[in-house]
């Protein structure tokens, strides 16, 4: 069916809005976490992958950080192993990471890469075991019980560093990197690092212009469920003191104030169950979910 003259007309205005955007992030890396959570409904993956493709076409550079979480919930469960979180952190024990790997490595980042190939896309999956792009050291989780101890949680990684070079070749043949977050430590093994740390640290060494966190809430909530759509340093401190921020999101509101006071240029936390939430979020003037600032 045609659109009737108005309707053109108002998505003819759309698209002519979305010009100022597409020149200022032209040529601009722009850091995409996708969260376990966003990638449960067709529909919304679908979106996912056709706003990433446009984007690439626009002549921006996304790179494509995955999650996985509940995916490898459910793959443990089926073998019947249980999983534990501290501090928003899987406890990773050697058959946990066997899993974490097959299922973030393989499954979920595969199915990222068809899709975005069916749109049209270029993209190419990796972990960061390839070409050594992510250096992982164990992380030393602090006690929140005991001051001056950590806890053991296994195989968990932080970013020790992580090699631009791999990313810049891809982007540069107009590949779109999907990225699953794995780490290497010195000796070659694996480490499940929460995909957030890697997201924010990568975005920290592309020096990208925005790292964007999709995720399954509107972005950060009041205790009275209220969206809080601007937070600065001071801000979020308080918020964690007070336990309104928990779990998941501690992990996400950390990396995405480290990102933009090591020169990302902004961080948003958004809802990845909100159709085209990309696009709304880069090409409209609609900001949607929360907007981190450094001060
Ligand atoms: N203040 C808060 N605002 C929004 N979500 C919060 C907050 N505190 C804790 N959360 C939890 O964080 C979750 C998002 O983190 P997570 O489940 O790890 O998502 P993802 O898989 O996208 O990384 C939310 O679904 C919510 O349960
Ligand atoms: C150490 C740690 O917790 N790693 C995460 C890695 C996947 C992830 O971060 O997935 P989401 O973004 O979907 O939460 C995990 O094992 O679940």
């Amino acid at each position: 069916m045609s659109a009737t003259p108005s309707t053109a007309a108002a998505k003819a205005e759309l698209l002519s809005e979305a010009l100022p955007f597409i020149q200022s992030f032209f040529d601009k890396t722009i850091v995409i976490k996708y969260g376990g959570n966003a990638m449960t409904e067709e529909r919304l993956k679908e979106s996912f992958a056709r706003d990433v493709v446009l984007l690439k076409l626009v002549g921006m550079n996304p790179v494509i950080v995955h999650g996985g979480g509940p995916q490898i919930g459910d793959m443990l469960k089926r073998i019947g192993k249980q999983s534990e979180f501290i501090q928003g952190m899987r406890v990773t024990d050697a058959e946990t990471m066997d899993v974490v790997e097959m299922v973030l490595g393989g499954l979920v980042n595969k199915s990222i890469v068809t899709l975005i190939n069916r749109h049209g896309g270029k993209a190419v999956g990796l972990t960061g075991k390839d070409g050594w792009m992510i250096r992982a050291r164990r992380m030393r989780l602090p006690s929140q019980e005991k001051a001056g101890e950590f806890v053991d949680i296994g195989q968990v990684g932080e970013v020790a560093a992580i090699d631009p070079a791999l990313v810049a070749l891809l982007d540069s043949q107009d590949f779109i990197p999907v990225i699953a977050p794995i780490g290497v430590g010195e000796d070659g093994a694996a480490y499940n690092i929460n995909a957030d740390l890697v997201a924010g640290k990568l975005a920290e060494t592309l020096r990208a212009e925005k790292l964007i966190l999709m995720t399954n809430t509107p972005g950060v909530l009041d205790k009275q469920g209220g969206l809080l759509s601007e937070l600065d340093a001071e801000q979020v401190r308080a918020l964690i003191e007070d336990g309104t921020i928990s779990g998941g999101m501690l992990p996400k509101v950390n990396c995405a104030l480290q990102a933009v006071r090591n020169g990302v240029k902004a961080s948003h936390i958004i809802d990845g169950r909100v159709e085209h939430a990309l696009l709304l979020e880069i090409l409209t003037s609609e900001g949607v979910g929360t907007l981190i600032k450094r001060a």
